[in-house]
């Protein structure tokens, strides 16, 4: 059985007529946490748009389960993403920007109480997210693409802004939604979270 959810074969983006990716290839397995390294500017970010059909490709081609990314629904219901900080409601608080993610996802992976507990915000979550420090914002968010079911995760940066205690935790977090089943594909500077994952250079065409 064929088990890379994800297929990057020769994939070239460009934008704004500069080519960002260049004769890309990458597999990743069910299961595995991926972290796609490299210097500011390498195309990360890109990588992970064109992994969620949010940035066309100019050249190759980009499969996830199987068919093209498309940016609808049907999509990013198998999809969490955490990248650019969201908009958060400001009628609502910490506590109840979770439990909407419950009520429209169904089937959690964590209950509110516990998710709360877990990233941390247990002594804010009445508190409306915009009075949060950054890093409480960023844990929340993460909560959030943690707290729905899906299959795969996308992450840019997820460790912006967040102390090296909580680093240490969304290390463990990740590992636990991979040997649950679920595939992660993180950019990021981190070190330690690089170092416990499969590393993908999207600048050097390291890839497999
Ligand atoms: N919308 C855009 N239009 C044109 N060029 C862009 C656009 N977005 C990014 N770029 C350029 O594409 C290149 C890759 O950007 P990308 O954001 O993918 O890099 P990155 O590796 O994620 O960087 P960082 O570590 O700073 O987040 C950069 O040179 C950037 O300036």
């Amino acid at each position: 059985m064929d088990d890379k959810i994800i297929k990057v074969r020769g994939v070239t983006v460009e934008l704004e007529g500069v080519p960002v990716l260049r004769d890309l290839s990458l597999a990743v397995a069910r299961g595995e946490v991926v972290a796609v390294v490299g210097p500011n500017g390498s195309g990360k970010s890109t990588l992970l748009r064109s992994l969620a059909g949010l940035v066309p490709v100019s050249a190759g081609s980009v499969e996830v389960f199987g068919a093209p990314p498309v940016d609808g629904p049907a999509f990013w219901r198998r999809v969490a993403w955490a990248a650019d900080e969201p908009a958060w409601y400001p009628g609502l608080t910490t506590r109840e920007h979770l439990e909407l993610m419950r009520a429209v996802h169904g089937e959690p992976r964590l209950e509110v109480e516990a998710a709360l507990e877990l990233f941390g915000l247990s002594a804010r979550a009445d508190a409306p997210p915009l009075n949060l420090s950054t890093g409480q914002r960023q844990r929340l968010a993460l909560a959030a693409a943690l707290i729905r079911p899906s299959e795969l995760l996308l992450l840019d940066e997820p460790e912006r802004g967040l102390d090296a205690a909580f680093r240490e935790r969304l290390g463990a977090l990740l590992a636990g939604y991979a040997a649950a089943g679920g595939t992660v594909v993180a950019a990021t500077h981190d070190a330690a979270l690089a170092t416990g994952a499969r590393q993908v250079f999207p600048g050097n065409q390291l890839t497999s």
